[in-house]
């Protein structure tokens, strides 16, 4: 059985990444992999009921990381974990990268605390690849004014979404060798190109 591998999907919210979670699922099915689409917070039914706290309640800030990681708890026990023991490759829009951004470079909270639910949570497994879709923050405000209602975070401030964007890049800069930073500002095909590039590469050496 070939190893399946986990593609992560990061960006602030309006970036554009759930745009292209069917395409690049489409991808790997057609080079004939068993592909498992998830979400952060949820992917299982106790993970999506958190995700509602999460996005819609006024919570503590430390209560919200905690939240997210006991989603994350989940995630990996009843979904993750399994899908990969299996050979399965898992797309998760959004893993442990979006709570160093949101509530490390948003919301302040000290890395080191979030480094120490990470060691408990998942010591050893860490994303294959990291697309992290990175756009100006007008342009993210602009999609998602088009879009839809905004959520707990989608109504935060300019300044903590500069932060969150902050924190992203800082995290590709950190860990360059499962990164890949996609200029998402670009129009859907010229993405959808390089993704498909990216992604041959992956399933080639798979
Ligand atoms: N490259 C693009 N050019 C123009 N519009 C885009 C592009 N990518 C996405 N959009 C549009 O922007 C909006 C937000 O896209 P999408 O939902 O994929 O963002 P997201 O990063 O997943 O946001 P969130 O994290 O908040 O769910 C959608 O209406 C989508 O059609
Ligand atoms: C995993 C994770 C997510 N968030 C935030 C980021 C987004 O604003 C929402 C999820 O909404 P999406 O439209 O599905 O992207 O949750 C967070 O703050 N911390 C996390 O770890």
């Amino acid at each position: 059985m070939k190893p399946g591998k986990f593609i992560t999907f990061e960006g602030i919210d309006g970036a554009g990444k759930s745009t292209h979670l069917a395409y690049v699922a489409d991808l790997l099915r057609s080079a004939g992999r068993q592909v498992v689409l998830t979400r952060e917070p949820g992917g299982t039914p106790l993970g999506e009921k958190l995700r509602e706290l999460i996005l819609h309640e006024p919570m503590h800030i430390e209560t919200e990381a905690l939240l997210v990681f006991a989603a994350r708890r989940e995630h990996l026990a009843q979904l993750i974990g399994p899908a990969l023991a299996r050979g399965d490759w898992v797309i998760s829009d959004r893993f442990t990268d979006a709570t160093f951004a949101y509530q490390g470079g948003g919301r302040g909270l000290p890395f080191e605390r979030l480094e120490m639910l990470e060691n408990w949570v998942h010591p050893h497994l860490q994303p294959d690849l990291t697309l992290l879709f990175d756009v100006p923050l007008e342009v993210a405000r602009a999609r998602l004014d088009a879009a839809r209602e905004p959520d707990r975070f989608e109504r935060e401030r300019a300044d903590f979404f500069a932060a969150t964007r902050a924190a992203y890049l800082r995290r590709a800069h950190d860990f360059p060798e499962r990164f890949r930073l996609i200029d998402s500002s670009r129009p859907i095909g010229a993405i959808q190109n390089e993704l498909r590039a990216v992604i041959d590469d992956l399933a080639g050496q798979a």
